[in-house]
């Protein structure tokens, strides 16, 4: 039988990769930039002025999508029919979120993954159901990160005809690869179920970092779920492995 000494100095097996992926993708809220919680607060504010109290299943239908559906699904959803129309939810949250943006912070594990494979020649992407305005507000203070990304797709591109669930977006963003890329090729991270099923209906894989308070039945179709970024293991998926 081998002693405790002789499994510790034993080499570790090398594990077979998930799959073999060549290029990626991210997700930009709640994945790359901690802007959902800005989402959260402000639909509750105006949710509270009806006497109602926004929870996790709400918004578990709601991230990941273009602004005008998720509007759609506040409306309905909460029963607010003749009350508030979708565009009027919009106006109104508007000018609170302008505010906010700014703001936001980057989250863990996001730059150190993106300098990674950025040093290492993998092909990375951005693929956001946030529209251009949006965007801009999001990542003024933010911009290394995205210089580093080949292309950016938004929510608002013509090429995105239907938001997440659709796969339009991660498909707009494959094609804007050079070369031949196929789905298969292609890893997505994903903080929404709307863009893991996104990414799934491309024929992708998907890694999902999901907020903690986001019920674990929504992690159903993930290939993969990590509670940060910082626990990505690049080799995983038959990417280069970080060296510290
Ligand atoms: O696709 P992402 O980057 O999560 O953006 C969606 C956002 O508009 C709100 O959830
Ligand atoms: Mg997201």
């Amino acid at each position: 039988m081998a002693s405790a000494a002789d499994e510790g100095s034993a080499a570790a097996p090398t594990p077979t990769p998930r799959a073999a992926v060549s290029h990626v993708i991210f997700d930009m809220d709640g994945l790359l930039l901690d802007t959902e919680g800005f989402y959260t607060e402000v639909q509750e504010r105006i949710l509270a002025r009806y006497g109602k109290v926004f929870d996790w299943s709400l918004k578990a239908k709601m991230m990941g999508k273009k602004a005008a559906e998720s509007a759609r699904i506040f409306v309905d959803e909460c029963g607010l029919a003749g009350l508030l129309t979708p565009e009027q939810f919009l106006e109104e949250r508007e000018g609170m979120l302008q505010e906010l943006f700014p703001s936001c912070a980057v989250l863990p594990g996001a730059l150190r993954l993106i300098h990674h494979l950025h040093a290492n020649g993998v092909p990375m992407a951005v693929a956001t159901g946030s529209h251009k305005r949006h965007f801009a507000l999001k990542t003024q203070n933010h911009k290394e990160m995205f210089t580093l990304m080949h292309h950016v797709v938004m929510g608002d591109d013509p090429d995105v005809k239907t938001g997440k669930p659709s796969p339009d977006i991660f498909l707009a963003a494959m094609r804007r690869f050079e070369g031949k890329v196929e789905p298969s090729n292609c890893l997505v991270f994903e903080d929404a179920p709307s863009g893991v099923a996104a990414a799934k209906n491309a024929g992708m894989y998907a890694v999902m970092v999901p907020d903690p308070r986001l019920d674990v039945s929504y992690h159903k179709g993930a290939d993969q779920v990590l509670s940060s970024l910082l626990d990505f293991k690049p080799d995983e998926w038959g990417l280069p492995p970080f060296k510290d």
